[in-house]
């Protein structure tokens, strides 16, 4: 099993009008590229901010963040917009955040496949999701659990090769939860989530415990 991403002594502070905020002091972790990784602790232990440093959206304040081995954080903003776009899917905690809302299932798996100019298997995918017949659904016809795996479809739609999710169950019910989990599970590319929740870190292969900085 390789290094598929790593923090390596990453500081994260951010300046607010009341003074500096440290979310992240001294962090090194490494995501293997297989299987599930998750990024557990309390609320405030800078999870969220982790996920954002691991898929490139933010730069630490400082340290190193390797893609494939490769240092991420000497490259120019539109570098890393590239990388970021062509390797590694965010899921967002809010559903709906991660989709084209007023288009369909299969045209919000389309329009990830078109972008990234890769062929459309949207029945296939779907099949994978658990989401097979619900083509030409529109988006707010899922419900809060479908449309986090229309998420994940959509990822593996544009070929991603990483997912980093962010609390993907703290919004559903515990039976859309345990979907959300079960899809997680078996997506055939490697997964980071940060969460709290005991039933996803019960799944995790490899687990970072974090502690407010
Ligand atoms: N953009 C920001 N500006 C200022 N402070 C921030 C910002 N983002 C995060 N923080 C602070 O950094 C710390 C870590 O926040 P973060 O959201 O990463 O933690 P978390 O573990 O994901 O929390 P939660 O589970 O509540 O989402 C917190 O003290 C938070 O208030």
């Amino acid at each position: 099993m390789a290094d598929l991403l790593q923090a390596q002594d990453v500081h994260v502070t951010y300046r607010t009008p009341a003074g500096s905020v440290t979310a992240l002091a001294d962090v090194s972790v490494s995501v293997p590229d297989q299987g599930m990784t998750v990024l557990a602790g309390p609320s405030g232990s800078g999870k969220s901010t982790l996920l954002r440093v691991l898929s490139l959206v933010e730069k630490p304040t400082s340290g190193e963040v390797l893609l494939n081995g490769s240092p991420t954080v000497p490259l120019s903003a539109a570098r890393r917009r590239a990388l970021r776009r062509k390797d590694i899917a965010l899921v967002f905690q809010n559903p709906a955040d991660n989709l084209i809302t007023h288009l369909t299932v299969a045209d919000n798996l389309r329009a990830a496949a078109q972008a990234a100019g890769r062929p459309e298997d949207v029945e296939a995918v779907l099949e994978q999701l658990g989401l097979p017949g619900t083509e030409n659904w529109r988006v707010p016809a899922l419900s809060g659990g479908q449309q986090q795996r229309l998420a994940f479809g959509c990822a593996l739609a544009r070929g991603a090769s990483v997912v980093l999710a962010d609390e993907p169950t703290s919004q559903l019910d515990a039976v859309s939860a345990d979907l959300v989990l079960q899809t997680l599970a078996t997506l055939p590319v490697p997964v980071v989530v940060a969460s709290h929740d005991p039933r996803l870190i019960s799944l995790a292969d490899k687990t970072f415990s974090m502690v407010a900085a």
